[in-house]
């Protein structure tokens, strides 16, 4: 059991590249004993802060420090630190084993440990293989089986998925969540969400440079609410029944009601009883990978959550966003163009339904529409 030593903390960190601001003041921790994973789309500056963490590249402000160290700091940073950011660097002539015994010997660790990474990688049997003819999935186990050589208290990762197979996705995910478990750190990026939900427990997402979420993948995905969108003839008199009925409910910005963790048949219903005439519904859910993919554009407009959304509260952080709408985290379930809206549609006896622009809470609505 490692001793939980291997934090890794990132205060302030940015780096320009002339005009570029690959990474624009980061803050976040990466404890031991939990799997973090580092998400942002391409070229969101994953790859610049983890070479900053490893003091690959010097930050433009800011540091990164590794069990209270930065890197450059550390007595023998292969023994604390194992790290894979590119799985292209081998001698194509050397063999597994010669290539890990090469790094063995700079690294001062005794040959045998170079069969037991191999082993621990699943590439025992083609340890007398050269390196030229792995593929991209076995490349990719010969960098971690490297990484893991010193037997370090932290594991930084980039893009490690990039390449397997779900077999090896399966098998990586099972290997870094026993080794996080052994009280050690992981640092993993990507920029799939979907491959690393099994994964990891705590996501740091990028967008632009800058942290749009840390926390808490539970508390990231317990955000999910599905909702019912409707357009009512007397909005105030649904709302008023949905609310008796125990059901939280916003006015949307053109004049329709979200029901928050409700379904269409329960809204029915209670307009129904409530003699509120519907002209038309929508069942909607929120999907993990669409939220990222709202996250990490850094166009929603709300930034912040709003009070009483299911962004509001608990200990994930937010972070800045920029204006403008993104696209809504929603998956539409049957959408039914609404009834005032079709073709050959006459309106009811005093007109047509009234758009209501009463809205709470400011502008954090998720702008998404049927
Ligand atoms: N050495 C460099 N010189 C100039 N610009 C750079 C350099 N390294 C990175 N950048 C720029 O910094 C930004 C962030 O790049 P970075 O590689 O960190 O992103 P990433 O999230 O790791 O993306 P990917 O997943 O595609 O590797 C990009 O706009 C990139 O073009």
């Amino acid at each position: 059991m490692h001793d939980g030593s291997g934090r890794i903390l990132v205060q302030g960190l940015s780096k320009n590249f002339g005009p570029i601001n690959a990474v624009q003041n980061l803050h976040f921790a990466v404890e031991p004993g939990v799997v973090t994973g580092f998400l942002g789309p391409n070229g969101s500056g994953k790859t610049t802060t983890l070479r900053m963490i490893l003091g690959l590249i010097e930050p433009s402000a800011g540091t990164a420090t590794i069990g209270g160290l930065p890197f450059a700091q550390l007595p023998n940073p292969a023994t604390v630190v194992g790290a894979v950011l590119d799985s292209q660097g081998f001698h194509p002539g050397r063999t597994a084993r010669n290539h890990l015994r090469s790094y063995a010997a700079a690294m001062n660790v005794p040959d045998q440990q170079a069969d037991q990474v191999l082993e621990l990688v699943g590439l025992g049997s083609a340890a007398t293989r050269r390196a030229a003819g792995f593929s991209l999935g076995m490349r990719q186990r010969l960098a971690l089986a490297t990484a893991l050589l010193g037997d370090p208290q932290v594991l930084v990762l980039d893009e490690p998925s990039n390449g397997l197979d779900p077999e090896g996705i399966a098998w990586l995910r099972g290997f870094l969540k026993s080794f996080a478990a052994t009280g050690r750190t992981v640092l993993v990026s990507s920029h799939l969400l979907r491959e690393m939900e099994h994964t990891v427990d705590h996501v740091v997402i990028v967008s632009r440079g800058q942290c749009v979420y840390n926390g808490n993948l539970e508390h990231l995905r317990s955000a999910q609410r599905s909702r019912v969108l409707v357009q009512a003839a007397d909005p105030n008199t649904l709302v008023t029944a949905l609310q008796q009925s125990g059901l939280a409910v916003e006015h949307l910005p053109d004049g329709r009601l979200a029901v928050l963790d409700s379904d269409s048949r329960t809204v029915a219903d209670l307009a129904l009883q409530a003699g509120v005439a519907l002209y038309g519904m929508q069942d909607e859910r929120v999907d993990l990978e669409q939220l990222f993919f709202q996250l990490t554009h850094g166009q929603y407009t709300g930034g912040a959550p709003h009070a009483g959304s299911a962004w509001a509260g608990g200990p994930a952080q937010w972070g800045p966003q920029s204006a403008g709408f993104a696209p809504s985290p929603y998956q539409q379930v049957g959408y039914q163009q609404p009834e005032y809206q079709q073709p050959g549609y006459q309106p009811p006896p005093g007109g047509p339904p009234q758009q209501d622009h009463q809205q709470r809470g400011g502008s954090g609505g998720f702008g998404g529409g049927f």
